[in-house]
């Protein structure tokens, strides 16, 4: 059983209301679940992005445009200045990403979920880990593109 000093970074024990049962919170990520948390569990991190692709990407298509011809200098103009408008507050990264993201992930504001190590190419999965919660990322290059990365757990 784990007692509240032997947890991870973050995380404590809460009763759950309804069955008086112990469950584990991460007051830094929201998460919540029913087992102990192991440093694994620790170790993951969440993320929405915005990607535009180019015609140098691993896959030159995607649900917004069957063949994406632009050139990785305009991607990165067109990156630069969706960057600008979120760190203005025009608009959020997510309602940006609806509309205008090259992954299949747009459909739901740009948002990949919870990944560990290992799990994305290593320049985006670098930038992610290096970033603090809440934090946008500068323009990420990747095999699949250019992106821009919230970090959101
Ligand atoms: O690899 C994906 N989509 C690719 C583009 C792409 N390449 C990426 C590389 C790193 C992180 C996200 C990325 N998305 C595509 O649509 O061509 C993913 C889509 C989704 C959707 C939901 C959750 C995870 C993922 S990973």
């Amino acid at each position: 059983m784990s007692d509240q000093n032997s947890l991870p970074e973050g995380w404590i024990t809460r009763e759950s209301r309804s069955t008086g049962k112990i469950y584990y919170y991460n007051t830094l990520t929201n998460q919540s679940q029913w087992e102990p948390p192991t440093d694994a569990s620790e170790d993951k991190v969440r993320a929405s992005h915005l990607l535009v692709k180019h015609n140098e990407s691993r896959r030159p298509s995607s649900w917004r445009q069957n063949e994406i011809t632009r050139s990785k200098d305009d991607a990165l103009k067109l990156i630069q200045e969706y960057r600008k408008k979120i760190v203005g507050g025009e608009i959020t990264l997510g309602q940006l990403a609806l509309e205008m993201s090259d992954c299949s992930s747009a459909r739901k504001e740009g948002d990949l979920g919870f990944f560990g190590r290992g799990q994305m190419q290593k320049p985006f999965e670098d930038a992610t880990y290096a970033l603090q919660i809440g934090e946008l990322s500068e323009p990420v290059f990747t095999d699949s593109g250019i992106h821009i990365i919230l970090r959101t757990g």
